[in-house]
């Protein structure tokens, strides 16, 4: 059976556009339907010097792959021209409506995930709507209290307990509620969706050094050991917390399946830094299969050809892969 996978390119005038448009050159195992403005991605083609068929997507018919240098398309309209490279808050609602229709059709089960491509978050904002990350505004769309950031690349995986939100709120967001959940969620879908029967996960501490026994901070001794504590006598096997500075080395991470950071900058970096270019980013959780690439909207990349495509397939790769075991498993 020929899954559909909704792709987003995510904001106009940035890089995802043309990352599609040079995935859309080869074959897939799967019918990918970009979720875009159909003007907006023949101009950008033609910039690029690629040829692009687009077929109107009909989502009555039955799914097929597109051929090689095609691409189905659900049409949505840009406000304004897009100019490369230039932020235009007039487009901010266009790069919502795409992230919205993506999500409706994937919770009426028209598609079988997303891949997101980057947007940008504060010219998202400029145009009046509140809007922090891909990962948030799909799980309130789709009425889920609480999902979880995972990305990954070759031999490490980083989950985070707290997403986009200010450093100065990140000690009040790591609570024992929030922590079991995510902790929950993580060692649920890594047996799911990863096969890993008793997933082995790493938990940074929030201070320096794991708060040195309580002389550098206390969120260690009253929440983060307690929390470990009752969800290993669960059955989890959380180890921590430990120092964040050192454990990101190989003879931890050859032991781990995952590292659970507290918050955004402190496992991400790692993460980049390891594999960009080369890694996915996995939203946990969420009643539907979403994928996304592990950088932004490279606004000085735009229209020059010059950037990697590597994410961005890795991540449609991932999606078409997790789709089809949930449909095996159905
Ligand atoms: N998935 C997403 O939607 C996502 C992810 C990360 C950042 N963002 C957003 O993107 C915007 C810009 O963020 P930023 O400048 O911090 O990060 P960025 O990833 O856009 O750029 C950082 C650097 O990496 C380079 N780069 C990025 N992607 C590349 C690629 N595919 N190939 C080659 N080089 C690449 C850029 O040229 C730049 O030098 C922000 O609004 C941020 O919130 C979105
Ligand atoms: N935190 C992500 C990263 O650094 O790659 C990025 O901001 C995208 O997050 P969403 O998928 O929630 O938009």
């Amino acid at each position: 059976m020929t899954l559909r996978i909704a792709i987003t390119p995510g904001e106009p005038a940035g890089i995802g556009p043309d990352l599609l448009l040079k995935l859309a050159q080869q074959t897939w195992d799967a019918q990918l339907v970009a979720i875009a403005d159909a003007n907006m991605l023949k101009q950008r083609a033609k910039h690029l010097g690629l040829s692009i068929k687009l077929i109107e997507f009909d989502q009555h018919a039955a799914a097929t792959p597109a051929p090689a240098g095609s691409l189905y398309l659900h049409q949505v309209d840009v406000a304004e021209p897009v100019e490369l490279g230039v932020l235009n808050d007039a487009n901010g609602q266009y790069v919502l409506d795409t992230l919205r229709i993506a999500s409706e059709k994937n919770m009426d089960g028209t598609f079988a995930a997303v891949v997101t491509g980057p947007v940008h978050k504060g010219i998202i904002n400029k145009a009046g709507i509140s809007f922090s990350g891909h990962t948030e505004y799909f799980a309130q769309q789709s009425n889920t209290a609480d999902v979880v950031m995972m990305l990954a690349t070759q031999g490490l995986r980083v989950a985070l307990v707290t997403t986009h939100i200010p450093l100065a709120y990140v000690s009040r967001a790591i609570t024992e509620d929030r922590l079991i959940k995510v902790a929950s969620i993580l060692n649920h879908d890594l047996q799911t969706k990863f096969g890993i029967e008793k997933p082995r996960i790493l938990v940074c501490g929030l201070n320096p050094h794991a708060g040195e026994d309580g002389h550098l901070g206390r969120e260690e001794i009253d929440t983060i050991i307690p929390t470990l504590e009752i969800l290993n006598n669960q059955g989890m096997n959380l180890i921590g917390p430990l120092p964040a500075d050192t454990l990101f080395q190989d003879k931890y991470l050859n032991e781990a399946d995952a590292v659970l950071a507290m918050y955004h900058d402190q496992g991400l970096p790692v993460l980049k830094y390891k594999g960009f270019g080369n890694s996915v980013n996995i939203t946990l959780g969420l009643p539907f299969i979403r994928t996304s690439v592990d950088h932004g909207t490279a606004l000085d990349l735009a229209g020059k050809g010059t950037a990697d495509v590597g994410s961005f397939e890795l991540a449609i790769r991932e999606a078409i892969k997790l789709a089809q075991e949930k449909a095996q498993n159905q």
